[in-house]
């Protein structure tokens, strides 16, 4: 179905979502985060007791008059079609008691987010760790990509963590169908954001989940953001600095998208990128490099990218089930603040037969104690120094 209107009126979205059942089937837990789109919370099934995720879709005051926005019903309905283990799974849809213009997707629920665990409890990830995290991105990607779907807004806090080391790809809600009709530059966060968006393109690819997936890659690896850009300016000094500045030579039709002109980038500097990640294996730096190819049409696929020899090579890509678990920081997923993490320190040699630092299926109680219960309803604890960094990767679209 294509949605070509602004927003779609109240009686067509029901037969657009399907069977719908009531919010009130469900007991808000706690909050888990906001994001653009809408409120999250941890949510119990009075069906099943089961834990789900439930995010009420917002309707912005100037949409509601028309019935459902088409971002909302984008998001779901392509969220209720896709079926991968590394995608975050649509449930079902749950509407308001009274108010049909109220809306929810049941989601399956994911203990973490990437950005919480790297900035609360400093989750330092071995080789064959980040490699597990990698790989499953990449078969996310893959698979909506060969679908067509691009979804634009890849970064840490989309990239959620279940207690059983799956890392599922979350928030569509600025994903979109890939078309030829040109698409709005500026979508991407900005320290994921590809050169191309940078540069304006209105063409753009599934090639800018990469280089975003080429982000996360560096950053799991170096255990910092690789291209924290505080402005577009900024963002674009900070890839040429790692990467060497584009030219026509490297990137053919550069020159040509609509913002190239105005920046004045020198093109004597070299890739750096080898000593930024120094001490990484061969094929790692050229994997990252892969990725963070100026060009998006040379740059790297997912599907290209899992059958580098980054996977092939030693130490090899841990099993889900042997990621470090984070007990302490279930149910408390997205509240203002956590405790640190029952992970000991990173020994890294990455023996791949024994993980270091692992919480095995985890009998072991979190070190140090915490002054309130699990399942208190919108927690809201001290804030950490970590609050500024947390502030900057959670900025989303400008
Ligand atoms: N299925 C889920 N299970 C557990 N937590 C979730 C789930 N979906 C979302 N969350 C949490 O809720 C937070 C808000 O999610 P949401 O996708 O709405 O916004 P966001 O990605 O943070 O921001 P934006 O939509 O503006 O990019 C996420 O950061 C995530 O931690």
């Amino acid at each position: 179905m294509t949605i070509t209107n602004k927003s779609i009126n109240v009686s067509l979205y029901k037969g657009f979502l399907g069977a719908s059942i009531s919010v009130n089937q469900f007991d808000k837990l706690n909050r888990l985060g906001e994001g653009t789109y809408g409120v999250v919370h941890r949510a119990k099934d009075r069906r099943t007791n089961e834990i789900v995720a439930l995010k009420a879709v917002r309707i912005f005051a100037n949409e509601k008059r028309d019935g459902i926005p088409n971002t909302a019903l984008r998001e779901i309905s392509l969220l209720k079609s896709l079926r991968h283990r590394n995608v975050i799974r649509v449930l079902e849809v749950a509407v308001g008691e009274t108010q049909l213009d109220e809306v929810y997707m049941v989601m399956e629920y994911a203990e973490h987010d990437l950005a919480d665990l790297i900035d609360y409890s400093q989750a330092r990830f071995s080789v064959s760790e980040v490699k597990c995290l990698m790989k499953q991105l990449l078969e996310g990607l893959e698979y909506i990509h060969k679908r067509g779907i691009i979804h634009r807004d890849i970064k840490m806090s989309n990239l959620l963590l279940t207690a059983r080391g799956i890392l599922k790809i979350a928030d569509f809600g600025l994903a979109r169908s890939h078309t030829d009709r040109p698409m709005t530059p500026g979508v991407v966060t900005i320290w994921y954001r590809s050169p191309e968006l940078l540069f304006g393109t209105k063409n753009y690819t599934s090639a800018v989940d990469l280089w975003s997936a080429g982000c996360i890659m560096g950053e799991l690896t170096c255990r910092k953001p690789l291209l924290p850009g505080e402005s577009e300016k900024q963002q674009i000094d900070l890839i040429v600095d790692l990467l060497g500045a584009p030219n026509e030579r490297i990137w053919p039709g550069f020159r040509t998208l609509p913002l190239a002109r105005n920046f004045r980038l020198h093109d004597l500097r070299p890739n750096t990128l080898d000593r930024v990640l120094r001490g990484q294996s061969r094929a790692t730096i050229e994997l990252v490099n892969d990725l963070l190819t100026y060009d998006p049409d040379k740059r790297i696929t997912a599907k290209e990218a899992l059958r580098h020899e980054y996977f092939e090579e030693r130490p090899k890509a841990l099993e889900p089930g042997l990621l470090p678990t984070f007990p302490e920081f279930r149910s408390f997923s997205n509240a203002s603040n956590r405790p640190g993490s029952n992970r000991q320190e990173d020994k890294s040699d990455d023996s791949e037969a024994e993980p270091s630092n692992l919480v095995h299926g985890d009998k072991r109680k979190p070190k140090g104690t915490y002054a309130f219960e699990i399942d208190e309803n919108e927690l809201v604890l001290p804030l950490s120094g970590h609050d500024e960094e947390r502030r900057n990767r959670k900025r989303t679209k400008r």
